[in-house]
């Protein structure tokens, strides 16, 4: 028999909050005079994400890398970056975020007077981090592994190939553990070969440590085999987005000249 008075209903399940995102570009619009290189343009990265970025050459990909990173200022719109605000920021602050925010240059810009380790170094005694000083060698070593070139601390950067540049300044940008990586054509100049390595590096460093990606790109190998997610960069706008698959087979005639 059921009893008179029913018990209280059961509480609604509360949803987990949603994380949040690592990096939201929201409506951003950038000019040069009459070169509207940025009309519009919005994209988020989820945490543990890697989205790709695809346009044409001069359809404004890095000078988006350059507004998230803070070294061009947006007209419009907003930029948030690990919950900050990047048009609000001082330039302590920048400089602070920017330690969360590992960067990989086209050029490596790796110091060619300096060791692979010193240059490893270089960011780290840059931002300071007194509570791993004595870890640096560890550091080092970590990062080195984390790249496959172990044996290298001691070279000089000319001793090294191209891809093994590439591997070291990717290590250099590892050892700050950032929370989000930004890299600029990661496989331009690189035989097709180093080009894949690379791009299995991509994909192991995300495994690895669960960071978020922004890559810019137009090697179509290098979006197939790092892309959680393509956001297509057509007219400074976000024109399409998706997974590879979806793009690659999208009827849209701008969207498949990509891939054709
Ligand atoms: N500092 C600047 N001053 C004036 N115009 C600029 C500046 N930086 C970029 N531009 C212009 O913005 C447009 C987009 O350039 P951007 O370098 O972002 O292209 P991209 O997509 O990265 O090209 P690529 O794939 O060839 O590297 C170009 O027309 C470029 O001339």
């Amino acid at each position: 028999m059921l009893p008179d008075t029913l018990p209280p209903p059961l509480p609604a399940p509360v949803a987990a909050p949603a994380p949040a995102a690592v990096l939201t570009v929201s409506h951003v619009e950038k000019s040069f005079g009459d070169n509207h290189v940025l009309r519009d343009f919005s994209l988020t990265v989820e945490p543990g994400q890697n989205v790709v970025v695809l346009g044409k050459s001069g359809s404004g990909k890095s000078v988006l890398a350059k507004c998230i990173i803070g070294l061009l200022c947006v007209d419009a719109g907003s930029i948030t970056v690990l919950g900050q605000d990047v048009g609000r920021l001082d330039h302590e602050a920048l400089d602070q975020l920017r330690a969360r925010v590992g960067f990989l240059f086209q050029s490596n810009a790796l110091y060619d007077s300096m060791t692979v380790r010193e240059n490893l170094l270089f960011p780290l005694r840059r931002h300071w981090l007194a509570d791993r000083r004595h870890q640096e060698s560890a550091l080092v070593q970590q990062a080195l592994e984390d790249v496959g070139l172990a044996h290298t601390a001691g070279m000089m950067p000319a001793e090294l190939s191209g891809g093994m540049r590439k591997r070291i300044a990717l290590a250099r940008t590892l050892i700050l553990r950032p929370d989000i990586i930004l890299y600029d054509e990661p496989t331009t100049g690189l035989d097709p070969v180093t080009a894949r390595e690379i791009d299995h590096l991509i994909r192991a460093v995300q495994r690895k440590y669960g960071t978020s990606a922004l890559i810019i790109s137009h090697d179509m190998n290098c979006v197939r085999l790092t892309a959680d997610r393509v956001v297509l960069l057509v007219d400074g706008r976000c024109y399409a987005e998706g997974t590879f698959a979806e793009l690659q087979h999208s009827p849209d005639p701008v969207v498949h000249e990509f891939f054709a």
